[in-house]
């Protein structure tokens, strides 16, 4: 666990960047800091691993003052990940990656091998670990950045706007990786961005600071969209909060009507104005009875209640098809059953 207690940092010019902050990020979660541009988040962060020292206060890393322990031995426990990854230009992938297992003294062929099982891990293609980072795409050499911070197994991992300087698909794929990899490794990580969607989408706990470097709310992504603090916190969040929030609802609370399926053997015309969906043999859905319309669908329960609107609102039926975990279909979510379910989340 990191823990900042009423940590404060003035430059020498006395411009106080960071002031009197206090927050746990906890053990195998992701804490994102957010915050508009000049708040403090890179200042926050590299206070961490002392690139910056603190004016005030402490920062404890597993209850040990950072500032009694010497930098390197520091950040050899602290991987970090900067925008546009800071590779070595003039070494191949396979060598960045291995830097800090070189450092640390490893026998080349353990270090590239290491570097080459992280390859892997973070998609990218064998072939690559030959290559120099310019023949390499912004997100690949992104990826690249995050195996040499993993590259010593470090337990906490502090990363800088990794992703912000790739194109919107490109840092969608990137997020989803860091977040299937998080489920393997569980790092401690601290990951700072301007982007409130990036931080809600990443977040165990986010960190929202305003400008003079102060905390403005800590909290869970849920929370800070159901509850945000103040107006500064609610214009942060942007104006779509109320949809975002249920992301975080599941879909589990949606009634299901079994009677608005049918098989396709003993598919007959309709008999009234229902939609129908056609479901084949082996339960997967083939589309509305006698309607040449689209249709959408979500996995009920796994999926939230925004996934399951998304779907309902693919098609005119404006149903939503649920399914299990293997795409059978489970039964039909209504109008009225949406409807219900978004009531009650807007009251919860
Ligand atoms: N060495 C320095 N001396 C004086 N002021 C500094 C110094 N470094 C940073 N600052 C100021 O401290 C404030 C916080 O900077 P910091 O880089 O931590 O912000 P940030 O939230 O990461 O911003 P961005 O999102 O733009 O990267 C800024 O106003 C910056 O100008």
């Amino acid at each position: 666990m990191i823990t900042f207690d009423s940590v404060t940092k003035r430059y020498p010019d006395g411009f106080v960047a960071v002031d009197n902050l206090s927050l746990e990020a906890e053990t195998g979660q992701i804490t994102v800091l957010v915050g508009p541009s000049g708040c403090g988040k890179t200042t926050t962060l590299r206070m961490i691993n002392r690139m910056i020292d603190a004016t005030e206060g402490q920062i404890l890393l597993d209850g040990s003052d950072v500032r009694q322990i010497d930098p390197p031995t520091l950040r050899r426990g602290i991987g970090y990940v900067i925008q546009q990854a800071g590779l070595f230009p003039h070494r191949k992938i396979v060598d960045n990656v291995a830097t800090v297992p070189y450092l640390l003294g490893w026998e080349k062929k353990k270090a590239r091998d290491r570097a080459m099982e992280l390859l892997e891990r973070v998609g990218l293609d064998p072939k690559m670990a030959q290559r120099y980072p310019f023949q390499l795409s912004g997100g690949q050499q992104q990826r690249v950045g995050v195996a040499r911070a993993l590259a010593a197994d470090p337990p906490v991992l502090l990363m800088d706007e990794p992703f912000s300087a790739v194109d919107p698909i490109v840092r969608t794929s990137l997020q989803e990786e860091l977040l299937r990899l998080q489920a393997e490794l569980n790092k401690t990580i601290v990951f700072v961005t301007h982007d409130i969607d990036e931080a809600i989408k990443l977040g165990d706990k986010v960190a929202v600071l305003r400008v003079g470097g102060k905390l403005a709310q800590f909290a869970a992504p849920k929370t800070l969209l159901s509850e945000p603090a103040d107006d500064f916190v609610r214009e942060f969040l942007g104006r779509d909060r109320g949809i975002r929030r249920l992301s975080f609802v599941s879909s589990s609370y949606l009634k299901l009507r079994t009677d608005l399926t049918v098989t396709s053997s003993s598919a007959a015309g309709p008999s009234d104005d229902a939609w129908l969906m056609v479901v084949s043999e082996d339960g997967k859905p083939v589309g509305w009875l006698d309607r040449d319309e689209p249709f959408g669908t979500y996995v009920h329960g796994k999926d939230s209640l925004r996934a399951a609107l998304d779907a309902a609102l693919l098609s005119s039926s404006g149903q939503a098809v649920a399914l299990d975990e293997s795409g059978r279909v489970v039964g039909v979510a209504t109008r009225k059953a949406l409807d219900e379910a978004l009531s009650e989340a807007a009251d919860g």
